[in-house]
């Protein structure tokens, strides 16, 4: 109960302290861990200091792996405009201007608040906020003191600035001294579409504006708070708490996405929440395709007191699996948590790994991975749409983090998501520091995007 009620604190006291570590290790990377990660481009041969993994997989099973999902011909692949998305994404990564936030929007600091238990009380492992054991899904924290939900809220809103701001200004000069009529309604319809909110909640937006007041008087005001309202039915439905189910020992999370979206640092961000209540953890870095991102999942791994499995660079990523899952059992770890590469450059090479990975870990458990979560990068507007097809059909994604929320985020797009695919969303990443990971909250989410004060 000890560790228990340290975790709730830290949950609690989000924002205001030093994350969770492990004993002794560094807030921020130190110069010799960032070192240790900036050679990325450089390929290597085998690294001494990781443990290896054999792969179990005959090498015929690789030839045979490849190809999409049943529902994904390849002739739907070859439709994936993959240059475009990539080309586009950079774009949008040149055009993301920084916007400066009002001093009003910054987190105000705060003391966190003394809790104490007895030491002697047996250590019962309870879920951090945002998950939920299989059993019970709705068992959570009490609600975070109203000063914190603040702070947290101003992050949130001050990484969606971008977003609200200009959607705001141009709803509220839409409606200046005009009638609610055709006209205006198809105008407006076209600003959610760019704002990237998606077809279907833009109609749902209009329709509602339409069946309440058409012919009369509207403000700006009153049709931003009429899109928060639709927002928030979007996206109730898909905000859930990751539900673990321990009883698997280890419950397994493969986590997906492309490359640069996160993965790794949100990896760590969930081990600390999950060691930090007390869950035994292990890391293992399926991502062989690149040297920094295996030392950067160890120096996570080292952060949050997690096990740390690896493999040498180019090995295959489904015999680090299979071997990561039956260490993972063998130690009776509570959670496993792989990475995975995410170079969609390679398609067909890409899905043949992933599939091989939920094949080799189904050889111990039929129902592993038990969650397959995809990370999406709040930056790349449209492009996050077609990622979330393509993995969901290679990987079996069944949830999605959405990270990066902190900085010129267009967050609109995860509203489309939702609407499209109704995938549950856990998790929001709004900073690269160990607890800048926060349950997805639909009101919340929906407030800052509509500009309007919580
Ligand atoms: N601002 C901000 N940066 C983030 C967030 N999450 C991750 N990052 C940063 O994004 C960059 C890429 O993150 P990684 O975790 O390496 O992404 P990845 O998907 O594992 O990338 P690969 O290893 O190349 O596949 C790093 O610089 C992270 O620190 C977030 O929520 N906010």
């Amino acid at each position: 109960m000890t560790m228990a009620l340290g975790f709730i604190k830290k949950v609690f006291t989000f924002g205001k302290e030093k994350p969770a570590e492990a004993p002794g290790a560094p807030a921020e990377l130190t110069a010799e861990e960032k070192a240790a990660i900036s050679a990325e481009s450089e390929p290597r041969g085998r690294d001494e200091d990781l443990p290896v993994a054999e792969d179990p997989v005959l090498a015929e099973e690789m030839e045979t792996a490849g190809g999409p999902a049943d529902d994904l011909s390849p002739d739907d692949l070859s439709m994936v405009p993959l240059e475009l998305l990539e080309a586009e994404a950079e774009e949008e990564a040149e055009d993301a201007s920084v916007q400066e936030i009002p001093a009003s929007e910054a987190a105000p600091e705060e003391e966190p608040a003394a809790v104490t238990a007895s030491a002697t009380e047996p250590v019962v492992p309870v879920l951090p906020k945002g998950f939920a054991t299989a059993e019970a899904r709705a068992h959570e924290p009490e609600a975070p003191a109203p000063a914190e939900k603040l702070s947290w809220f101003q992050r949130l809103k001050a990484g969606l600035f971008r977003t609200s701001s200009q959607l705001t200004g141009q709803i509220s000069a839409l409606f200046l001294k005009r009638k609610l009529d055709d006209q205006t309604l198809e105008e407006l319809e076209d600003l959610l579409i760019q704002a990237d909110l998606g077809v279907e909640t833009a109609l749902r937006v209009t329709d509602t504006l339409a069946s309440e007041r058409y012919g009369k008087d509207v403000t700006g005001e009153d049709v931003t708070k009429i899109m928060a309202t639709e927002i928030v039915k979007v996206l109730k439905p898909v905000a859930k708490p990751l539900a673990l189910d321990l009883s698997h020992k280890p419950h397994v999370i493969l986590v997906v996405g492309v490359n640069g979206t996160g993965k790794t640092t949100t990896i760590g961000k969930l081990a600390a929440k999950l060691s930090g209540s007390g869950l035994k953890v292990m890391l293992a870095a399926g991502d062989t395709f690149r040297a920094a991102a295996i030392e950067q999942l160890k120096i996570w791994a080292d952060r949050t007191g997690s096990t740390f499995i690896g493999t040498k660079l180019g090995a295959d990523a489904a015999g680090l699996a299979y071997e990561a899952f039956e260490r993972a059992k063998a130690e009776k770890s509570d959670v496993l948590i792989i990475d995975t590469a995410g170079r969609l450059q390679n398609k067909a090479e890409l899905m043949a790994e992933l599939e091989k990975i939920v094949r080799v870990l189904g050889k111990l458990d039929p129902d592993a991975p038990h969650t397959v979560l995809q990370t999406l990068d709040a930056t790349t507007g449209q492009n996050a749409l077609q990622q979330v097809e393509i993995f969901r059909n290679v990987a079996g994604v069944n949830g999605l983090i959405m990270t990066k929320l902190d900085g010129t985020a267009r967050g609109g797009i995860l509203v489309a998501i939702a609407a499209k695919h109704k995938l549950p969303v856990y998790f929001i990443g709004v900073g690269e520091g160990i607890d800048d990971l926060e349950p997805f909250e639909a009101e919340d989410f929906a407030s800052a995007i509509a500009g309007i004060a919580r």
